[in-house]
Order: structure tokens, then sequence, then C-alpha cells
């Protein structure tokens, strides 16, 4: 590779700080990674797109469900729900200890319930931060989502409340912390452990599916390792419910796919879009869409023109290539065959699916944790300043299903 590229890519991925990336939107606070965006207000960003309100329509590009996902999505609709509406219980029921994590409305922190035994991952947002970046939606969306699902490569919501100031998602604690940081310390991964990583994910992503779910935010920072370095998707903030297209603008900008870049209106294929960059990102270390600025991403994305690394699997190259079809009507995983079509391809034809349903095929990377609140995983968060609570809930309104 020219030393041009790899000077662009590396000072690529070192200035991927939300200050330096951020449009509007969510945030992430950890260098190295790229912030999701979302967009609920019409605006132009950049010039280049317009942003519309989201809408249902009819897609006729979205695929029927194979048997496969037929079968699936009897399986856990039947599953009994684990989250609890009707919880009575408030944030004076946990001690909040260290925080794993911050996002652009508040922080998630690692918490154990007074009087009990386990420890759990609650997400504390604030209210008039959600508001003021008009994020009401999403965030209910969030919520909703989350509270139906139920399925092993997801991270589980138990319960949410709320007091006047913020909003509570109390959640399973994913103890291995994130894929991002364990791909960013190897540099890349293997050839088989990006095929374990991505055969977990595209079990989830079909089961999203089958609920009528899309993600919308795939990316190794929204990827947890579990105690036994299982997958666990995490960050619903731009998942949605969606039964035909929906417009709005949201995701990261190196993981977005094209129809969401031309605002064609978007739906299921681009989560296949984002299982394509992850393959590669996974593999070569570094997205195959980057640039230094936003709308050079987006060039490239629209372009279509990637350099595939030349010790990269050629199965795992063909894949990707398929999941990269900027046309989402010849994109694997959104044609007729669905995500069984994924899951048949070379790559991943001899993959134990039932196996890993079980969760009796091994990870190939077990994070080290030395008891449950282990926090090692995480980076260390100075802790939060203390500041004067404002009296009142004008937002009491916006988020009645917390
Ligand atoms: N269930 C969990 N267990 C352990 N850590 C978690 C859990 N949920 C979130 N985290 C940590 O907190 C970070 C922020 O969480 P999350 O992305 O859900 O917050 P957010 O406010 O939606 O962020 P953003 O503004 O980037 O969308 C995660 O990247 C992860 O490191």
């Amino acid at each position: 590779m020219p030393f041009h590229l790899i000077s662009s890519i590396v000072s690529s991925l070192l200035r991927r700080t939300p200050e330096q990336q951020r449009i509007e939107g969510p945030k992430s606070s950890r260098p190295q990674s790229s912030p999701s965006l979302g967009f609920s207000s019409t605006a132009t960003v950049h010039g280049l797109w317009v942003k519309k309100e989201d809408g249902d329509t009819h897609n006729p590009d979205q695929g029927p469900l194979s048997q496969h996902q037929l079968e699936l999505k009897q399986h856990w609709h039947n599953q009994p729900p684990v989250f609890q509406s009707e919880s009575s219980v408030g944030v004076d029921d946990y001690d909040l200890l260290e925080t794993l994590g911050t996002g652009t409305f508040g922080r998630v922190y690692l918490a154990k319930e007074k009087g009990g035994r386990r420890f759990y991952a609650i997400k504390v947002l604030k209210k008039a931060e959600i508001v003021r970046l008009k994020q009401v939606e999403h965030i209910n969306s969030e919520r909703q989502v989350l509270s139906e699902v139920n399925f092993p490569f997801v991270v589980q919501l138990y319960s949410t409340f709320q007091d006047d100031v913020h909003l509570y998602m109390v959640q399973e604690y994913v103890i291995g912390g994130e894929l991002f940081r364990h791909l960013r310390r190897a540099g890349r991964f293997t050839n088989d452990m990006t095929k374990f990583y991505t055969a977990e994910i595209v079990l989830a992503i079909e089961y999203l599916h089958s609920k009528g779910i899309v993600y919308r935010d795939l990316k190794p920072e929204n990827l947890l390792l579990d105690s036994q370095g299982h997958i666990k998707i995490t960050d619903f903030g731009f998942a949605k419910k969606v039964q035909g297209r929906t417009w709005t603008l949201c995701g990261t900008p190196e993981y977005l796919a094209p129809e969401i870049i031309q605002s064609k209106g978007h739906s299921r294929a681009v989560d296949w879009w984002s299982l394509g960059i992850l393959i590669f990102e996974m593999l070569a270390g570094h997205p195959p869409f980057y640039d230094d600025n936003h709308f050079g991403i987006y060039e490239r994305i629209l372009s279509g023109k990637a350099q595939y690394p030349s010790y990269m699997d050629s199965a795992a190259k063909d894949l990707i290539k398929r999941l990269l079809i900027g046309d989402r009507n010849r994109r694997l995983g959104n044609l007729a065959g669905g995500a069984e079509d994924v899951k048949r391809h070379k790559w991943l034809r001899h993959t134990d699916w039932h196996g890993l349903l079980n969760k009796t095929v091994r990870a190939p990377l077990i994070p080290s944790h030395a008891n449950e609140c282990d926090t090692s995983n995480f980076e260390k968060y100075p802790a939060e300043q203390p500041e004067d609570l404002p009296k009142g809930d004008p937002f009491s309104h916006l988020f009645t299903d917390f």
C-alpha cells in the first residue's frame, strides 16, 4: 500500500475524536472511535443531504423472511419477556459504582442492587440534554425495542425508571468490554476470530429483523463481549421498528449505507451493509472507506471503491463485496433468502449455528476478569462532578413509558 494511504489511515483513525467528528447528535467520549450521528430535525447537513421526517411506507425491495427466520422468529417470540414493565424500583435501590462509559446524554454505571448480590449496568440519561438534541423519539424507541428483545447476543434490559432529571435503563453488566478496544489492541483479528464474531452478529441481526427491528448502528464500539467472550449488541439508540422504509439520517459516518447518504429511505438492508464494513474492519484493522472528513468518507462510500489487503481471506472478501453492494436490491441479506443467504455463504458455511445459539462453541478470546464486578476491560473515567439539579420536571410528558 502506498505510504500516503497508510498515513492517511493512521491519521484518520487517530483523529476519530468526538470534537473533530461531531456535526451534531450522540457523541462518544473515547479517542479513536467515531461518534454516531442522529438528526431529528429537518436540516441540511454539510450541504450533502436533507433530513426528512421518519415515515413508513411499503418497501418493495425488502425480501420475505426465510424458513429459518420464521422458525427463529417463532422460537424467540415464545421466550418469556425478561423486561419488567411494572417495576417499582428507583435509583435509590442501587449503589452506582464506577463509570463504564459515557455517551451524549449521560453515563453508564456499574451498579449493585442494595441488599442484593447482582451487578448491573445502569444507563443514566439527562432528560434536558435529550430534549436539547432532539433525541426524544430515539430514546423512547431504544427503550421500546430493548424491552421487547430477549436473545443471547443482545444486551438484556431489565427495567427502566426516571426521576425529575434523569432516565434510567437497568441492563445486564457485560463484563468483557467493547470489541472495539480488543480490536484496537490486537490491530486486527484473525480470519477465524472474525468469523466467530460475524456469525454471532448475523444471528443477532437475523433475530432483530425477524421482529421488524432495524438496528442501524453496527460498529465495534457497540459490540460488547460477555464473560465467556460472546457478543452482546448494545446501544439501541438508533434501533427502530420499521415496516417499510424510514428516513432518519443516523449511524456512524464510516458505516453508513449509500441509501442513507443519498437520503433514499432505508430499511433493514442497511444492517447488512454495515456488517460488510464491520467484517472488513475486523480483518484489516481499519474500515474500507476512510478519509480526513465526513464528506470524503461519503464520497468513497458512494464510489464503492475499497482496497482489500492482500492477506485478506478470499472467501471473506467475497462475502464483504456481496454485502457492500450499493444497490440494496442486489445486496446479500436483503434478497429473497434473507439472512439465510449470508449464513450459507462459503466463508460461513461450516459454522455451527446451533452451537453458537446455545453458546457451546468456545469463543476465541475470553476476557480476563477477577470477579463479577471487575471493570478492568473498560477505560477509566473521572467521577462525575456534582451539579445543581433543576427543580421540577418540565419533560415528564415526553417520557411516559419510562
Ligand atoms: N450493558 C453494559 N455493560 C457494560 N458496559 C456497557 C453496557 N452498556 C454500555 N456500556 C458501556 O458504556 C458505553 C456507552 O454506552 P451506550 O453506547 O449505550 O451509551 P450512549 O449514551 O447511547 O452512547 P452514544 O451517545 O455514543 O450513543 C458503551 O460503549 C460501553 O462501553
